[in-house]
């Protein structure tokens, strides 16, 4: 059931300005902003800097580093970082994810031909299935598959030793990871999302490669609607570009952003048009709340699951909605984001 909603988030949320995921044609879009090296990468200095620890260790040995696992929300640079072990290693990167993995021959096959000190990428770690979970275990710990001849009683294991190699697991839920897997992982890093300040510096670095000249408000502007996240912050700076190419000077000024990004429907905290519609009917169509998921969703015109996945965790996260054993009720943050005033009779849960 997790699942089916990481699903239905991807489908449904490449469809927004201000989802965190991302398809084929973004990630395209995006090789050419990617920070190469350690150095390059904004923010997230604790993992910054116990991963540069664990990487300058194992170059100064000679040999490769334990396997690295990165958790955290999409478009926070768990990919990036993997690209950037590979790069600091000076060691090739091979990429698969845990979806593109059908049976364990897969994964066997590409265990097998791993070269010394490679490093091999593996993206939604969490949904391995289970017999190539197992293989894996096995393959970071000894360096070892079994490759299994024959069919039923017959069937035998023959071991195949694997030269030392390193994995970068991603996982947007660690939580779900099974522990003997979770445990293989000499070093764990967690990236959170990102203040307003290090987006700035995402989007000015993104401006010179891109060429065009960010003014200093109009990235403040950006950033303060990126949800935290570069990814957002990357395609918000894509879009202004595009307005200031076409409508402006060419110049990005806090003007051209709120110009671009009002008519993208992004407005200055980052929600978009079903975010606001979720706040909207929550406060003027019912008071605040509380009310149920499904009557909340029928009033906005979308799916349960939409609203549930692909609105309410930034809403939740940002503190304009609060989930109830009731129902769904709206804060006075959110009141006040809809320029409205609070009703007397308010949920006891936000009376002063
Ligand atoms: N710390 C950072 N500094 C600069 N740019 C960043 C940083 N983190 C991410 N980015 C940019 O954001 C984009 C998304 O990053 P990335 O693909 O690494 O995210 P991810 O966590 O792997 O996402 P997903 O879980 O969807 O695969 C990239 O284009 C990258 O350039």
């Amino acid at each position: 059931m997790a699942e089916l909603a990481r699903d239905e988030e991807r489908d449904l949320g490449t469809e927004r300005l201000v989802t965190a995921s991302a398809d084929d044609v973004e990630r395209a879009a995006e090789a050419a902003l990617r920070p190469r090296r350690l150095d390059e990468f904004v923010g997230q200095h604790v993992v910054r800097e116990q991963l540069s620890l664990v990487l300058e260790a194992a170059t100064s040995r000679g040999a490769p580093p334990d396997h690295v696992l990165l958790s955290g929300p999409p478009g926070l640079g768990k990919t990036t970082l993997a690209m950037i072990v590979a790069a600091e290693l000076g060691s090739s990167l091979r990429v698969t994810s845990g979806p593109a993995i059908q049976h364990a021959g897969d994964l066997a096959a590409v265990l097998s031909s791993l070269e010394e000190g490679e490093v091999l990428f593996l993206d939604e770690i969490h949904r391995l299935a289970r017999p190539a979970e197992e293989l894996l275990y096995v393959a970071m710990e000894d360096f070892r598959v079994d490759v299994v001849v024959g069919k039923g009683a017959g069937a035998s294991a023959i071991p195949l030793a694997l030269p030392p190699f390193t994995v970068v697991g991603a996982t947007t839920r660690a939580g779900l990871l099974p522990a003997p897997l979770r445990d293989r992982f000499g070093f764990t890093g967690h990236l959170d999302y990102y203040s307003s300040s290090e987006l700035e510096k995402v989007l000015h670095r993104s401006a010179r490669l891109l060429d065009v000249p960010l003014a200093a408000d109009a990235a403040a502007e950006i950033a303060r609607r990126s949800r935290g996240t570069p990814r957002i912050a990357n395609r918000l700076l894509r879009r202004v570009r595009d307005w200031a190419q076409v409508r402006g000077d060419g110049r990005l000024d806090l003007a051209a952003a709120r110009a671009a990004l009002e008519v993208y429907e992004v407005d200055p905290i980052g929600l978009d048009r079903l975010d606001r519609a979720v706040l909207d009917a929550l406060c003027r169509r019912f008071g605040g709340g509380p009310v149920g998921l499904g009557t909340l969703a029928m009033t906005v015109g979308e799916e349960a699951e939409t609203v549930e996945t692909v609105a309410e965790p930034y809403l939740v996260r940002e503190g304009y909605v609060a989930r109830t054993p009731r129902g769904r009720v709206a804060t006075p943050a959110a009141w006040s984001h809809l320029g409205l005033e609070p009703p007397a009779d308010q949920p006891a849960l936000f009376r002063a």
